[in-house]
């Protein structure tokens, strides 16, 4: 294969590599996977409008996130079952991120544990994500366990109360290999005194022990038990964004869950304004979704954004090449945003507002 240029080589050479089965489960969304591909497609319906003649020598792409200042604002978001992709699995894709002093979000449904992420990183720039289960004590046992081991941030994920309906999975659920373990979530689910389960089986126990009924109230007594900033993940309705700021929690990601869970809905990049309008700068607003270009990164940026998170480019860059398959991915990012920053006439992240983009106009005069 010629040399590995963009994202879009890398989800290929990943596919080469993974098994069908595996490759499906990263890249697949719900049903007719409508937003997977509208969260991608919609970034091009906006158009950047650059400025020339400023010095654009120097570019800083440094951003301040609850005070504390990362290199780029490009975090990588959330996503289960790494070791799928590659043996050191969430551990790799940790090191590539925070060596490169960014974020990067441990999924609950990780195939490696709290500790041993917090263990094999020299940066501790982890968030983690929780996935609500039904037994209040089993989430907060996870937050206590992230708070202990030095992670900066929970991530709430809202937007799955059930698992949206994925083809592959629903005609042939998913496996995962014996020697993979769910390593957070050893008990969850098991009847007392066993730590057993069926490994067939596993996807359907987290799924089985989802938190259905989870409202704003329980939200807002979550925020309570933890001094760590809390985020809402998987808003998409600027109703929704105003109840986060209502109840107390510290930051918003805009998500559709990479458009896993209800197809139809809108691309992030589209919800992203108006949400960052309803929250008028009383907190943090990121996006993820869709996000494969230095381009989008930019836009995402024009639009509000503190930073945008990826979710499948890390697991495309694992599946490549691991730790260094990562770093590939986010060096490709890197370079593309450092440009498109530069092309546009922007020298800071200060620099990006609105006024750098517009709709891509529909043609109205005559050729
Ligand atoms: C294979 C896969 C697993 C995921 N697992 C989780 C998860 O455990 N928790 C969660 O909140 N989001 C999860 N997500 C959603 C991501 O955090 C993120 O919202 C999404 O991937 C962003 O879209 P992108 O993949 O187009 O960048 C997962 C996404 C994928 C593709
Ligand atoms: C346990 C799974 C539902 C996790 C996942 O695939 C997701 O959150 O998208």
């Amino acid at each position: 294969m010629a040399k590995i240029s963009s994202i879009q080589d890398l989800q290929e050479a990943a596919k080469a590599k993974l098994s069908k089965g595996v490759y499906d489960y990263y890249s697949y969304g719900a049903m007719d996977m409508i937003t997977v591909a509208d969260n991608s497609n919609a970034y091009n319906r906006y158009q950047i409008r650059p400025r020339v003649l400023r010095d654009v020598s120097k570019i800083d792409t440094g951003v301040e996130v609850f005070g504390k200042k990362y290199a780029y604002p490009i975090f990588v978001a959330a996503t289960a079952l790494q070791k799928l992709a590659d043996v050191e699995g969430e551990v790799a894709s940790a090191r590539a991120t925070t060596k490169n002093n960014l974020v990067y979000s441990l999924s609950s449904i990780s195939t490696s544990s709290i500790e041993e992420v917090a263990d094999g990183v020299s940066t501790p720039n982890l968030w983690f994500q929780l996935s609500v289960f039904k037994d209040k004590h089993y989430n907060l046992s996870l937050i206590r366990r992230a708070e202990k081991a030095g992670y900066k941030a929970i991530l709430v994920t809202v937007d799955m109360p059930y698992s949206g309906r994925r083809l592959p999975e629903f005609r042939q659920p998913l496996t995962v290999p014996e020697h993979l373990t769910l390593k957070n979530l050893t008990s969850l689910g098991s009847k007392e005194g066993s730590s057993e389960y069926n490994k067939d089986s596993v996807y359907k126990r987290v799924v089985d022990n989802i938190n259905s009924a989870f409202t704003w109230e329980d939200l807002k007594w979550l925020k309570q038990q933890t001094k760590l900033p809390m985020l809402a993940k998987g808003i998409l309705n600027p109703r929704d964004a105003e109840l986060v700021v209502l109840n107390g929690l510290d930051g918003i990601i805009v998500s559709n869950h990479g458009g896993r869970q209800l197809d139809g809905v809108s691309s992030t990049i589209d919800a992203l304004p108006n949400i960052v309008d309803a929250v008028g700068g009383k907190i943090p607003v990121f996006v993820d979704g869709g996000i494969r270009r230095g381009t989008d990164v930019f836009k995402a940026l024009a639009f509000g954004a503190q930073a945008v998170f990826v979710g499948r480019p890390n697991l495309y860059g694992l599946a490549y090449g691991g730790q260094k398959g990562v770093e590939l991915m986010l060096n490709l990012l890197f370079k593309e945003f450092e440009l498109a920053m530069a092309l546009a006439g922007c020298s800071s992240l200060k620099d990006i507002n609105r006024s750098y983009i517009q709709q891509t106009p529909q043609l109205t005069c005559k050729l």
